[in-house]
């Protein structure tokens, strides 16, 4: 498997993941009680709603031709538990409300109570003793006080009732209108406020939790050894502090509380429902298997389509990482065309995939709205006809189309929720990957501190390495270098040069062997004093954000300007500071100057100067330089190394030659050690190196003649 290549898919009911990623939220865990507390609240209001406007249709708007009691104006009190009576003429009034009209109040208000009730027919409006349906179909006889209402084999005495009467009974709609407008704006305000306040506790709870694992990963990353960064690409580690979080953060901040919310929702309507009508509630219910086989049917293809969608995508972001790293390389063997074929594939693909994922939607949205309307329309039907009946309110009707609706917007979301779920199950089965790894490389439980004057002496003591299991790098290497020494290494290309200075950092452990600092085994060395002990100055120079002074003492507070400027002198390249725009404080790279590679050489001699380092590395680190800023490098280099002890990788033997040892490397072997003299008297690789480089030289020097 490839590098870039990415896990893409994880099992929800992964209990160890979801365990982790609890104990992050544990210490929110009021935070986290508040706002489902307020989530609560919020369907509250939303569920509200819908409820007044059934109250207002149900008790005002068609309240007046519910059942009412009545009983002579003196004996009013008695229909105080019924609401406010109106009185007109010797006669007390109160209207029902529609609660208490369907259940019969009749048996709560005992015999005494006359059951009256407003009732239309034809142009004119009757007060009739006794309860008749609201669309039962009378016809009034008589006339002034006399009235008859008869039909529907029930024959009752009626009042006529004029405009003004009807105003009388209908002005506590007027008031219950404005209470009810009251009630719905608060429950709109309500919400509105409480939402606001949900979401920023969220995003505060997400973000702070998110903020705590950018921290560790970060901390983390920085504990790693070179061998994770071999295996991991930087452009993956971004994605995972960056992305990954993000999208962790989305489950906390949004997903899990509005799965909860989504759960209040279908519960708190489902009661609604059933208190309002049993009958309709059931009808209602009569759809959920098809919406059941309808939400299977998509968790199983979906899930699919989006883990091809997230297999294309990790694909698609390596290919564009390696790419657009290496992109001088193509430019300069002229690869674009074919490079940008590949892409086009791989984007091609993924177009399709996300094509499909979005026909996938395309379809599951409409058909969960679709079995909404399904039973909408059965509501319609069987609802309808149920309020001709009298069995059912308007308002019942009304408020159901709009529970229905609300309990099926849910259900259409689940496409983005599942998405969101299962990308941030992944990112954080990826995070926590990542902070499950230990470093490999670290300190003992007791480490020997290292003596403040380090002396400097360096001991390879059959020393085996791989980098890879089995793919020998170094094969028992040993060799001592005095306190002070100036040593090189030489060999061909892949002998193992670099690898040992490596191994002297430890960035790497050895398999077999030991190496030693002053005789001490340096894994039982604190790390960071080991690698204090040391500077390297390598042929790749990193250069950081920042100016020329913080690039030299890397941020390190100790170090005063003067140092700075010291260590610049020392490799002749003060002069060129001083000549910046800002001198020492000049920005580097994009927003400032760009330093040549010889140059940043230099100043990655500085940064190792000025550390003051017992030990000082150079790994091809004059292979840059020209030859006339080599000869001023050299010069200073030998004022650098008095006293330290010095170790140079170097393919250009001229510049190794006064080296106090020089250890030939082959093929991960040491093969010839000695001084330059005594190593050409051997006659042996190093004389066969050294010939080849002095005619090379030669050849050079006769065809400049020539010319
Ligand atoms: N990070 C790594 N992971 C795996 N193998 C590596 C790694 N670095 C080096 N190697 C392998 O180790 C061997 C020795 O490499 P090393 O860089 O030590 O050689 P070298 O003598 O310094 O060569 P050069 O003169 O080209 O710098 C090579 O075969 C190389 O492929």
């Amino acid at each position: 498997m490839s590098i870039h290549a990415e896990k893409t898919s994880v099992d929800i009911k992964d209990g160890q993941l979801l365990k982790k990623m609890l104990a992050y939220a544990i210490p929110h865990w009021k935070m986290i009680t508040l706002c489902i507390t307020l989530a609560f609240l919020i369907v509250v209001t939303d569920l509200a709603r819908p409820y007044i406007i059934k109250v207002a249709i149900d008790d005002h708007i068609n309240g007046l031709h519910k059942p009412m009691y009545a009983v002579e104006a003196e004996q009013a009190d008695r229909l105080k538990s019924y609401g406010k009576s109106i009185v007109i003429g010797g006669t007390a009034y109160v209207r029902l409300d529609a609660a208490a009209a369907e259940s019969g109040a009749s048996s709560a208000g005992g015999e005494a109570l006359r059951k009256v009730q407003i009732v239309e027919v034809g142009e004119g409006s009757y007060l009739a003793e006794g309860w008749v349906a609201p669309n039962a179909k009378l016809t009034a006889e008589g006339g002034g006080s006399e009235v008859r209402l008869t039909g529907e084999g029930v024959q009752l005495p009626a009042v006529y009732l004029d405009d003004a009467t009807i105003s009388g009974f209908r002005d506590r709609d007027f008031t219950g209108f404005l209470m009810l407008g009251a009630l719905f704006l608060i429950a709109v305000i309500g919400g509105a406020v409480l939402s606001y306040v949900q979401t920023n506790l969220l995003q505060y709870t997400g973000q702070h939790i998110i903020y705590r694992i950018r921290g560790e990963l970060f901390e983390h990353l920085g504990k790693m050894s070179a061998s994770f960064f071999d295996r991991n690409p930087v452009g993956r580690l971004v994605v995972r502090v960056t992305q990954d979080t993000e999208s962790l953060n989305q489950l906390y901040s949004q997903v899990i509380v509005n799965l909860v919310k989504d759960f209040i929702v279908l519960i708190g309507i489902l009661i609604i429902m059933l208190q309002m009508s049993v009958k309709l509630t059931g009808l209602m219910l009569v759809v959920i298997p098809l919406l059941a086989a309808l939400t299977v049917w998509y968790r199983i293809v979906v899930r699919e389509a989006q883990r091809k969608m997230r297999i294309l995508l990790a694909r698609l972001n390596s290919f564009l990482a390696e790419n657009l790293s290496g992109i001088r390389i193509t430019q300069l063997f002229v690869r674009e065309e074919r490079q940008l074929e590949q892409f086009r594939e791989l984007n091609g693909e993924h177009y399709k995939a996300g094509m499909r994922n979005t026909v996938i939607n395309s379809v599951f949205q409409p058909a969960v709205g679709f079995v909404g309307n399904l039973a909408i329309a059965l509501l319609i039907w069987y609802g309808g006809g149920s309020v001709l009946d009298g069995a059912i309110t308007f308002g019942i009707v009304y408020a159901f189309t709009h529970y229905v609706r609300q309990f099926f917007n849910p259900l259409m979301s689940l496409a983005e929720k599942y998405n969101q779920i299962q990308t941030a199950m992944v990112g954080a089965e990826r995070i926590f990957e990542l902070l499950g790894e230990k470093p490999s490389i670290v300190d003992k439980e007791e480490p020997k501190p290292l003596p403040k004057q380090v002396r400097g002496e360096i001991e390879f003591d059959h020393v085996w390495f791989a980098y890879n299991e089995g793919e020998w790098v170094l094969r028992d290497v040993s060799f001592k270098i005095g306190p002070g020494q100036t040593v090189a290494f030489v060999g061909a290309t892949g002998a193992g040069k670099s690898s040992i200075i490596q191994l002297i950092n430890r960035f790497y452990d050895i398999q077999k062997g030991t190496i030693r600092l002053d005789g001490v085994d340096i894994r039982d060395l604190p790390l960071d004093q080991l690698r204090r002990a040391i500077s390297v100055v390598q042929q790749d120079v990193f250069l950081f954000n920042g100016d020329i002074a913080s690039n030299i003492r890397l941020n390190e507070a100790g170090i005063t300007d003067d140092e700075v400027k010291e260590a610049a002198r020392m490799v002749h390249m003060d002069e060129f500071i001083r000549k910046q725009p800002l001198g020492y404080a000049t920005p580097l790279g994009e927003r400032g100057v760009n330093l040549s590679l010889g140059q940043r050489q230099l100043l990655s001699f500085a940064r190792a100067i000025v550390f003051r380092p017992q030990i000082l590395i150079l790994d091809e680190a004059t292979s840059n330089i020209d030859t006339e800023t080599e000869l001023v490098v050299q010069d200073a280099l030998k004022t650098i190394s008095k006293n330290r002890t010095t170790l140079i990788v170097a393919h250009r033997l001229s510049t190794i030659q006064h080296a106090d040892q020089i250890i030939v490397m082959h093929k991960g072997k040491v093969r010839e050690t000695g001084n330059h003299y005594q190593l050409l008297a051997l006659k042996g690789y190093y004389y066969k190196l050294f010939e080849l480089q002095y005619k090379d030289q030669k050849q050079d020097m006769q065809m400049q003649h020539a010319r």
